[in-house]
């Protein structure tokens, strides 16, 4: 049987008497991309952070490797970009990679390579001498996904991370999502951007606090009988297209 990676069972999230998560059911295995999308403010990042052990559940289960988080051990394997940047701006951003790769517990001897890799990836090879107060808003972006990159995680959790992202860097950044998927290794990627959705191996619709539909692009759009993700997303919030 495949990995299971992530498993979230009957999971519930309340924030004092509004009930954000009701019923979400959701397993990510070694080996896939999945996608979680779903109208601002369905939850996305609230199933993130109570994945993560950065939110208390209120009833059913989320496990990540087996264990419940937060676990020390653990976040070594997992490389998580959030929705807001957490950097340090007065220092650059090779700093920052360097900063966060020695928290990742990488070695000395290969940090400097592990650097120019991820820097490639989100194109930010030339501006890692600059200081992070002054980078854009998609450079910083960018910089956080780097790190999420950094010490190749077995599991990436990414909450939006092509947001403020040109087309062309996005595709490269889907290159190498690909590349970390075919290397059996596993994403969970929150995105508002369908067309990013078409490139996950199963996409879970998340509405009125429980996991819609779960399943394949193609398989989605069959059982909704539309032809783009985007159509089965507005069909199933009830907007005729
Ligand atoms: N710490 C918190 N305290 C109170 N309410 C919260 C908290 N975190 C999230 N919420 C509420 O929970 C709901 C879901 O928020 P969440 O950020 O998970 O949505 P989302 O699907 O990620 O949205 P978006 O697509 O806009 O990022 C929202 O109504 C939000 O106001």
């Amino acid at each position: 049987m495949a990995d299971k990676i992530i498993s979230l069972s009957h999971l519930v999230k309340k924030f004092g008497d509004q009930t954000v998560l009701k019923d979400v059911n959701l397993d990510v295995f070694r080996g896939e991309i999945v996608g979680l999308i779903g109208p601002s403010g369905a939850g996305k990042s609230t199933i993130i952070k109570t994945s993560l052990g950065m939110e208390i559940t209120d009833g059913g289960s989320a496990t990540v490797f087996g264990e419940t988080m937060p676990n020390r051990e653990l976040l070594s394997r997992i490389g998580y970009m959030a929705q807001t940047d957490a950097l340090y701006e007065a220092l650059s951003g090779r700093e920052n990679l360097s900063f966060f790769g020695k928290m990742k517990g990488i070695s000395k001897k290969n940090l400097a390579a592990e650097i120019a890799h991820v820097a490639e990836v989100v194109d930010l090879t030339q501006d890692l001498k600059k200081r992070v107060s002054g980078y854009s808003g998609g450079m910083m972006r960018r910089l956080s996904l780097a790190i999420a990159l950094l010490g190749e995680p077995e599991l990436l959790i990414l909450d939006e991370p092509t947001v403020g992202i040109d087309p062309a860097l996005r595709r490269q950044i889907w290159q190498e999502l690909r590349k970390i998927r075919d290397d059996e290794r596993a994403i969970l990627i929150t995105t508002h951007v369908m067309d990013e959705a078409e490139l996950t191996n199963r996409v879970a619709l998340l509405l009125d606090g429980k996991v819609m539909a779960f399943d394949t692009p193609n398989a989605l759009k069959q059982q909704y009988q539309v032809k783009t993700i985007e159509d089965v997303f507005l069909k199933a919030e009830g907007v005729e297209s």
